[in-house]
């Protein structure tokens, strides 16, 4: 299965978390972290940091990067969208995000928010991670690709 990782930027003092809006792909309009697919001999955090720069123009240390989530999202009516996500929170970074081909900054309120416009397993496994646990969730789809149908927790391996 495809693995990706996956960036939010947490802005504690502001009381904010960066996100962006997909300009293209299977996802265009959705708000979600910045990250994308694993290149070749990479590590989960180089990816994590490389795809930040690509989609923000943000650079960060890796020492900084915080794992948070292991989530796997099936998609059995369009199995090429089945990946497992690897998400980090990042609260130090340099620059503010940037425009790019990929996406639009957005800043949400950390107290509200806009699930409306995010993947809709993102409503499960977000609180937790704000509220400062670590997640390891499996998500599938309906029928739509849309909506989350089963959703559930998985233990981590000992
Ligand atoms: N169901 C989902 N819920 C969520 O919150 N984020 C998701 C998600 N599915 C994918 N993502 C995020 C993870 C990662 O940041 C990004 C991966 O999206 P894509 O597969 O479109 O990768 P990209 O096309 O950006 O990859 P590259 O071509 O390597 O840049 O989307």
């Amino acid at each position: 299965m495809t693995v990706c990782s996956d960036v939010l930027l947490f802005d504690r003092p502001n009381g904010r978390l960066g996100m962006g809006r997909k300009k293209r792909g299977a996802e265009v309009g959705k708000i979600q972290g910045y990250g994308g697919k694993l290149a070749p001999g990479e590590t989960l955090a180089q990816c994590a940091l490389r795809e930040l720069l690509e989609e923000a123009g943000v650079r960060a240390k890796e020492q900084n990067l915080w794992y948070v989530a292991h989530l796997t999202f099936e998609f059995p009516h369009k199995p090429e969208w089945s990946q497992v996500v690897h998400v980090f929170r990042l609260e130090h970074w340099e620059g503010e995000p940037q425009e790019s081909e990929e996406m639009a900054p957005v800043w949400c309120d950390l107290l509200a928010l806009p699930y409306d416009e995010m993947w809709d397993d993102a409503r499960y496994w977000m609180p937790r991670v704000l509220e400062g646990r670590k997640v390891r969730m499996r998500f599938v789809y309906g029928e739509d690709n849309q909506t989350v149908a089963q959703a559930e927790h998985e233990e981590w391996p000992s």
